[in-house]
Parts: C-alpha cells; sequence; structure tokens
C-alpha cells in the first residue's frame, strides 16, 4: 500500500466483538464518609491503577447537567461553521488553545479541540464563543473536574506513601488542559480507529464520552477490551509521568478510541500533571537498592518537545524515559 493511501484512510481492524474490560466501578462518594471507607476507597483506587491501569468513579458529585453540557457544548463547537473554527487551527502544539482536524499520525479520524484550563481565568478568554455556552458550560465542567482528578490524586499519592504537601503545591499550580475530541460516525463495516494507540503523558486522564468507542489494551493478554461506561461515570487511567512518579508500581494505560457504528461522538478528557517547567521524576521514596530508579525526568514541555522532535520515529514517550537497566 502507498504511503498516501496510509495516510488517508483510517485503518480498518478486523470485525471481531471485544470483550469488555472489567473495571472497577468506584463509589467516590465513600473517600469522603469515615476514614474506614476512606482508607477501603483508596485501596480500591491502587489495586485497580496497579492491575489495570483504569477504573471508572461515580458518586462524584459533578452534576448530571453540567456532564450533559459540556458534551452538548462540545458537539455544537464541531457543527460550527468552518471560519468560527478555522481561527483556532495552528500547526504548533504547543498552542493554549488549538483547534486541529487533519490526520496527524495520531488522530485518524478525529477532530480535536484543545484548550488550557487552569487557572481558568487565565485561558477561558481565549476559548471558543461559538457556540455562546461554550465558555460557561465548558468551564463549568472544567472546575468540578479538576477537584475530582484532584481527589484521586491525593489518594493515590496517599496509597504510595507519598509527601502529599510537595505533590498538592504542585498540582494546585499544575498543568490541566481538556481535549475535546470528535469522531464521525462509522461507515464502513468492521472496526475503524478514530484515534490511534498511545498513552496519554500526564498523571490520570479522566473521560466523559458521549457513547462507546474507547478501548484499552489489557496489560495481561495484550488484547484490546472495550471499555462500557455507565452514563454518569467517569472513567480514569493511568498515564505516563505516574508511572515515572511511581517508579514502575503503575503503569501507563494504552488506549485509542474506535468510530461508534450507530452515532458520531464526542468525548472531553481531561489531563492532569505538574506545571509546564516541573520536572517529574521518580518518588525518592519509592527507590532504593532492591527498586533502582527506572526512568529519566522529564516536564510536560519535554514531552513536547519530544512530539516534535520525533516525526519519523514509532517510540513513545514513555519508552523514551526508561533508564536500561542492562
Ligand atoms: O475519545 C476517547 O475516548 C479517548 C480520547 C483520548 O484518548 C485522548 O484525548 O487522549
Ligand atoms: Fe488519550
Amino acid at each position: 500500500m502507498s504511503t498516501t493511501m496510509c495516510n488517508l484512510a483510517p485503518p480498518l481492524v478486523p470485525v471481531k466483538r471485544l470483550e469488555p474490560m472489567q473495571m472497577p466501578v468506584i463509589d467516590f462518594s465513600k473517600l469522603h464518609q469515615t476514614s474506614k471507607s476512606r482508607s477501603l476507597v483508596i485501596r480500591e483506587i491502587a489495586t485497580a491503577c496497579r492491575d489495570i491501569g483504569c477504573f471508572q468513579v461515580i458518586n462524584h458529585g459533578i452534576r448530571k447537567s453540567v456532564m450533559k453540557g459540556a458534551l452538548e457544548v462540545a458537539s455544537e463547537f464541531f457543527e460550527s461553521s468552518p471560519k468560527s473554527k478555522a481561527k483556532f487551527i495552528s500547526p504548533d502544539i504547543t498552542k493554549p488553545v488549538r483547534y486541529n482536524c487533519s490526520n496527524d499520525g495520531l488522530s485518524k479520524s478525529r477532530s480535536l479541540l484543545k484548550h488550557y484550563a487552569h487557572p481558568l481565568d487565565e485561558w477561558i478568554h481565549f476559548w471558543p464563543q461559538e457556540p455562546p455556552s461554550y465558555r460557561e458550560k465548558m468551564g463549568k465542567y472544567a472546575v468540578e473536574i479538576r477537584r475530582v482528578a484532584l481527589d484521586i490524586l491525593d489518594a493515590i499519592f496517599q496509597s504510595l506513601g507519598l509527601h502529599q504537601a510537595y505533590i498538592r503545591e504542585k498540582l494546585e499550580q499544575g498543568m490541566k488542559f481538556l481535549a475535546v475530541n470528535s469522531y464521525p460516525q462509522s461507515t464502513k463495516p468492521g472496526v475503524t480507529v478514530g484515534l490511534a494507540p498511545h498513552s496519554d503523558y500526564d498523571f490520570i486522564t479522566l473521560i466523559l464520552p458521549s457513547c462507546p468507542g474507547l478501548e484499552v489494551m489489557d496489560h495481561h493478554t495484550k488484547s484490546w477490551k472495550t471499555v462500557l461506561q455507565p452514563s454518569d461515570a467517569i472513567h480514569v487511567h493511568v498515564g505516563d509521568h505516574l508511572e515515572v512518579l511511581s517508579n514502575g508500581i503503575f503503569r501507563t494505560l494504552v488506549h485509542r478510541a474506535v468510530l461508534n457504528s450507530e452515532r458520531s461522538r464526542v468525548s472531553v478528557a481531561s489531563i492532569h500533571g505538574f506545571p509546564m517547567d516541573e520536572k517529574v521524576k521518580s518518588a525518592g521514596e519509592l527507590v532504593d537498592e532492591e527498586h533502582p530508579k527506572l526512568y529519566r525526568e522529564s516536564s510536560f514541555k519535554d514531552f513536547l518537545d519530544f512530539l516534535l522532535s520525533r516525526r519519523n520515529n514509532n517510540e513513545s514517550y514513555i519508552e523514551s524515559l526508561r533508564i536500561s537497566t542492562i
């Protein structure tokens, strides 16, 4: 097949009914009830991160109307006029607000609106104004999902026995952006990949989808599993920087999005990490003679530089950080 054809046609994967990923659905309200229920939830989260790299949360306190509002304005943005979207188009991946609707290797058949979302006051003025309620509705979701993410990260770091204050401080100042994704309905028989397999660079990613389409790579069987998500649940998975910080106790989750055969799909992925230039390194508490440091330190800025320099190389970011132990 010629390279041109490769670039134009989203890859077809043989039709095969995938098994759903068996993952815990965690009742988040129990995190703040008694110290006993908190300990149990922390243990559930840590086990999920260690064994499968993902879980779902319910009773997280984000109102249904806020989740619905975010998905609605996401769809409306992608349906808005080409002119209103065009002003966000840029080949520069370092832009704080960026719209991309071309096949960039990772996006096979996906349009992406990416925007920084914390501190919200600093960035919201750059967000789309079409539809007119975009800033208000996506802004509400951005604030609420960040609260959930910080609570989950607190629980994860507590399970690892790490100093909360330093990490909390860095996360307070931290890098958070929203990747708002749009995928067309699949029109072909078989499975069409909309977003190619990848892992996220961050600590954790939280995903709110409008319908099924997310698939995750099972750590144990190395096979794809589909993600079934109750409508008010949020999907959470481990990213590269959590693998680094935990010195490999938790492993980043490879995932992809396939096109839904019944409808078009939008998803809002919220990405959480340290500030742009802050290096993430394997926590000192988790490194000793028996557990040598497995990763090089790196920041979000280093990740962007990696993407810019990679172009023709298939190495993933986490692979580029692994220290050879041979
Ligand atoms: O659309 C999805 O479910 C996945 C999105 C995703 O992986 C991303 O934005 O990094
Ligand atoms: Fe992702």
